[in-house]
């Protein structure tokens, strides 16, 4: 699919300042792509639709959870993860995106989880650091990202777990395997 045919679907999906995020995230995730060597075409589909279904209602998506058999745990760890795996459902069924690469950059992109794809990084990645976002610690992984993307990756997980931490809210498994894995391949 066309990028602009994509980007004219999810604007009908999303209130506009979550699709003007979803144009930076594009933006910054081709920058990565051409970095990092990855599909351009896979990125810009990745990126466009990673936030397809971001307002779904909550019963649905916990619905489409339950009967599509997708891991339990994503009912028992705070709303906000479950946009990424129904997302991808949906892309696939709604949109037809059959690239199974492009459906795990999707379903990853809030949690992370260990061994990622290059362009689950770089989705991931550009989430975090697209230009309208404006939080603690979110300069340094921009300087990360230039340099390398799994530091990059070390420091956002790790920004992300304390935030969840200090507010004594329950941290998805995967994020916490993702953080392992690239700290035991570090050593
Ligand atoms: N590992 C995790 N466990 C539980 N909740 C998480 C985890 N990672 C992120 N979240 C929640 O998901 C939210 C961010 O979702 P994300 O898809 O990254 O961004 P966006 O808001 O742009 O969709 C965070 O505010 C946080 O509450
Ligand atoms: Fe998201």
């Amino acid at each position: 699919m066309e990028k602009d045919k994509a980007l004219s679907i999810v604007k009908e999906k999303l209130p506009n300042k979550r699709y003007v995020h979803t144009l930076g995230v594009l933006e910054t995730a081709v920058n990565l792509a051409q970095k990092y060597g990855v599909d351009q075409k896979k990125v810009e589909l990745a990126a466009v639709f990673h936030d397809y279904a971001k307002f779904r209602p909550i019963d649905e998506m916990k619905q489409i959870v339950v009967n599509e058999n997708m891991d339990d745990a994503l009912l028992l760890y705070g709303d906000e993860l479950l946009h990424g795996p129904v997302g991808a459902y949906l892309v696939k069924q709604e949109i037809g995106i059959n690239d199974e690469g492009v459906l795990d950059a999707i379903r990853y992109h809030t949690t992370g989880r260990p061994n990622m794809t290059l362009l689950e990084k770089v989705i991931y990645i550009a989430d975090y650091i697209e230009p309208n976002r404006c939080f603690k610690g979110v300069e340094e992984v921009r300087e990360l990202a230039k340099q390398d993307i799994d530091d990059a990756l070390i420091t956002s997980i790790s920004n992300t777990v304390n935030f969840l931490m200090k507010k004594k809210q329950p941290v998805f498994p995967a994020t916490l395997a993702a953080y392992n894995y690239l700290i035991l391949k570090e050593e």
